[in-house]
């Protein structure tokens, strides 16, 4: 991977669990290795209790499978695998298998910054056994983590109503690469800019910062402290005003920002870090106002994320710009989203694919089998209804039933010929050839932004949102049900004898 080598100089190839490996050995030793399989990657629940996903992480994955190689280090280390009486773990010819292996998989896959919903899929692999098995610990490792950020970030700028949210997150997010990654899913997200320069350098995402509190410490007084910044730094004053007294930090700030206009320049304005943000940036803005400088930004930083912007958003807080660490890039209140990569069909020895399920105790842990898709309905640009479906189906325009995956009781009738429809897994991979041109990050974040557009406000409320309808074509639902029967019924039998 690209990004990542950058950073750690090794194939990732083992990046994977263990049991990928002894799945993908055992899969060899019975000669299914080769046999091909589908397998999808898809959510049960929005994270945050919310109403929508954000998918994200596609070009890693890119990344990850333009470089799927056993390189000779790699097979080195699995040679040295002992079994529990001392033999080696892997035969030689089995090793020898991964060394000639050549990434072959079709991948397709929701582009990110698309709206996601849960049981639909965001990634399909179809191929081999051993390769399919072999991606899903990275596949779900990269994109649970990038679209649980993104999403954070959306909810996060959905309760900024359009102020610029900057992510100060590196200091306390998830070690190196979690640091990184969370910087790129902000920006997906909605973030305008990251303190983090090595995601600036490595991803383009702008680059943007205050200073912090040892600046003013390090001086003898907080005005001389202003001074000597705004000397370094005419054109990109931030005055963080709560090193000993708030209200008395605007004023000196506001002196410093005189001085400042007396040269030709302006103070872009001040951040507020502790004690109460409404109030603080309530008196603020009065102050900055009789002042002469109602173009002056107030930041606000301090522990926040989206429940706390929405309520100082009520308290009418006079915050222009929000600095969002800690709750963004760690997804404080949910830290994973539960993204799962199940197998859907197998091809039989006659070349014809056998849709699979999981039976489960639970039904909304059964599967969805067989080759399927997702379509979007829109009307007039919003988007409607979901209908997952399979792909060979013929869809009849004049009328289609979506039901519900997890209450065969919900139901909804939908006029094809009336909507707009986008499908929304696009070919990334055939045969293990890139089939797709991968969109800049900035187009990825304005996908995003329309995507959420597109969605109606009752989804995107922060709590309690109003369900999306997400459902299963007719034909699918009633395969999904049989087989469901039919698994029960064997097993059943087995039971009697
Ligand atoms: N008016 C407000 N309404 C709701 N939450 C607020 C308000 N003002 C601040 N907060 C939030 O309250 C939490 C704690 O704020 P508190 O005033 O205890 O911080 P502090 O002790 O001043 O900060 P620090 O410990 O960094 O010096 C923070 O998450 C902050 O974002
Ligand atoms: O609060 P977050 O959303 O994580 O945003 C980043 C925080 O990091 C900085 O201070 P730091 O927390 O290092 O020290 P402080 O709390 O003493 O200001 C900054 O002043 C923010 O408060
Ligand atoms: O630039 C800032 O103000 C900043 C950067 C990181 C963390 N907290 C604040």
């Amino acid at each position: 991977m690209k990004i990542t080598k950058d950073l750690y100089q090794s194939s990732l190839v083992l990046l994977t669990d263990f049991y990928q490996l002894t799945m993908a050995y055992a899969y060899w030793k019975s000669g299914k290795g080769e046999q091909e399989a589908v397998f999808n990657l898809f959510f049960r629940k929005h994270p945050f209790e919310g109403g929508f996903t954000i998918a994200a992480g596609l070009d890693y994955v890119i990344d990850f499978c333009r470089n799927f190689k056993f390189e000779s280090a790699d097979l080195e280390y699995l040679a040295e695998m002992k079994s529990q009486d001392g033999s080696p773990l892997f035969e030689p010819a089995f090793l020898a298998y991964l060394s000639q292996l050549q990434f072959s998989c079709d991948i397709d896959a929701v582009e990110e910054g698309t709206v996601v919903f849960p049981n639909a899929p965001l990634i399909r692999v179809k191929g081999p056994l051993i390769q399919c098995q072999l991606l899903e610990t990275p596949l779900l490792n990269i994109l649970n983590f990038q679209t649980l950020i993104a999403t954070k970030a959306a909810r996060i700028n959905l309760a900024a109503q359009g102020d610029p949210v900057l992510e100060f997150g590196l200091r306390r997010a998830q070690g190196i690469d979690g640091a990184l990654a969370a910087s790129r899913a902000a920006y997906i997200g909605g973030c305008a800019s990251t303190s983090n320069v090595m995601a600036g350098k490595l991803f383009g995402i702008p680059v943007s910062g205050t200073h912090a509190h040892s600046w003013i410490m390090s001086f003898d007084t907080e005005l001389e402290a202003f001074k000597a910044y705004a000397e370094a730094f005419p054109d990109q004053c931030v005055f963080l005003v709560d090193t000993y007294d708030t209200l008395h930090g605007v004023k000196n700030a506001i002196k410093v920002g005189e001085m400042l206009r007396s040269k030709g320049k302006e103070m872009i304005g001040i951040r507020i870090d502790s004690g109460d943000l409404a109030y603080f940036s309530s008196q603020a803005r009065q102050m900055l106002d009789e002042a002469g400088f109602p173009d002056a930004k107030i930041v606000a930083s301090n522990d926040l994320d989206e429940q706390i912007i929405s309520s100082l958003k009520t308290q009418d807080a006079a915050i222009n710009v929000w600095g969002v660490g800690t709750k963004l890039v760690t997804a404080f209140d949910q830290p994973a989203l539960g993204a799962v990569y199940k197998l859907s069909a197998v091809k039989n020895e006659n070349g014809d694919w056998e849709p699979k399920v999981k039976v489960s105790q639970q039904s909304l842990k059964i599967n969805i089998p067989g080759l399927h898709n997702v379509k979007r309905y829109y009307s007039q640009d919003k988007a409607v209804a979901d209908m997952i479906y399979l792909e060979d189906q013929e869809i009849d325009p004049r009328g289609v039933v979506i039901i519900d995956p997890i209450d065969p009781t919900r139901r909804k009738r939908l006029m094809p010929a009336f909507y707009k429809e986008e499908i929304l897994l696009k070919p990334i991979f055939k045969q293990g050839e890139k089939v797709y041109d991968r969109p800049s990050l900035t187009q990825i974040r304005d996908r995003a932004s329309k995507q959420l557009e597109a969605l109606d406000k009752t989804h995107k409320r922060l709590v309690n949102p109003h369900l999306y309808p997400v459902g299963l074509e007719e034909n699918l639902h009633h395969l999904r049900m049989n087989l469901v029967l039919n698994a029960k019924k064997f097993e059943g039998e087995h039971e009697e004898s």
